[in-house]
């Protein structure tokens, strides 16, 4: 079976290189909606496959870090990095260039990592990230499966190398929690939420 959670995000950015003039050349932004479909042939002790409620907390966490920023792709040009990083205390840097189909990889990869750091409390058995959906327009979307994100001929995705900045560290509720998730330490679910 599979389940999906919708998840919502404003963010600009620039995407160099794509055939659409106005995208590669002007800074813009999109409400961006994003899906996450988990899997289980099993379902936790109230007969779900993973609570909706667990999902808002750090799997959200993480989404939100890229709301009302900006995402910078790591290779560009070295000016325009500067000045976004000086005009915008929320910004992003990526080790790929932010079109919607790297952020469905992005956001696959952070996603799969929390997961499989997780203990769950509530009999949750063999839960997988099946996909990850990113809509950048209402009429407009890239969907992530795992081969897609840890494929190396889209551009290899090391969580080192998504760095955020200190005003979107500083927004976490766990300021730890970018840096625990890339340590590899483990988080339990609450028994609430
Ligand atoms: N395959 C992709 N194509 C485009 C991407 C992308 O990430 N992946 N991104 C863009 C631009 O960011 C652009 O702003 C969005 O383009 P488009 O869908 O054409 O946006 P519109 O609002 O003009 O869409 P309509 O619904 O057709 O009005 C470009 N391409």
């Amino acid at each position: 079976m599979i389940i999906r959670k919708m998840f919502k995000f404003e963010n600009a950015h620039i995407v160099r290189g794509c055939s659409t003039q106005k995208c590669r050349s002007s800074l813009h932004g999109h409400s961006y909606k994003v899906e996450l479909l988990f899997e289980s042939n099993f379902l936790d002790n109230a007969q779900m496959v993973y609570d909706f409620g667990l999902m808002k907390q750090n799997m959200k966490e993480l989404i939100d870090a890229f709301d009302h920023g900006v995402s910078i792709w790591s290779s560009d040009k070295v000016e325009y990095i500067k000045d976004m990083k000086k005009h915008s205390q929320r910004w992003i840097e990526l080790p790929v260039s932010p079109s919607c189909e790297q952020f469905s990889r992005v956001f696959f990869v952070m996603i799969d990592r929390l997961l499989q750091l997780t203990n769950t409390v509530n009999g949750e058995r063999e839960v997988k990230l099946h996909s990850v959906i990113v809509h950048e327009t209402a009429t407009g979307y890239a969907q992530a499966f795992s081969y897609d994100a840890y494929s190396k001929d889209m551009g290899v995705i090391e969580l080192d190398s998504i760095v955020f900045s200190q005003a979107v560290l500083d927004d976490f509720s766990d300021r730890e929690l970018w840096e625990r998730v890339k340590r590899g330490e483990s988080f339990t679910n609450p028994t609430t939420v």
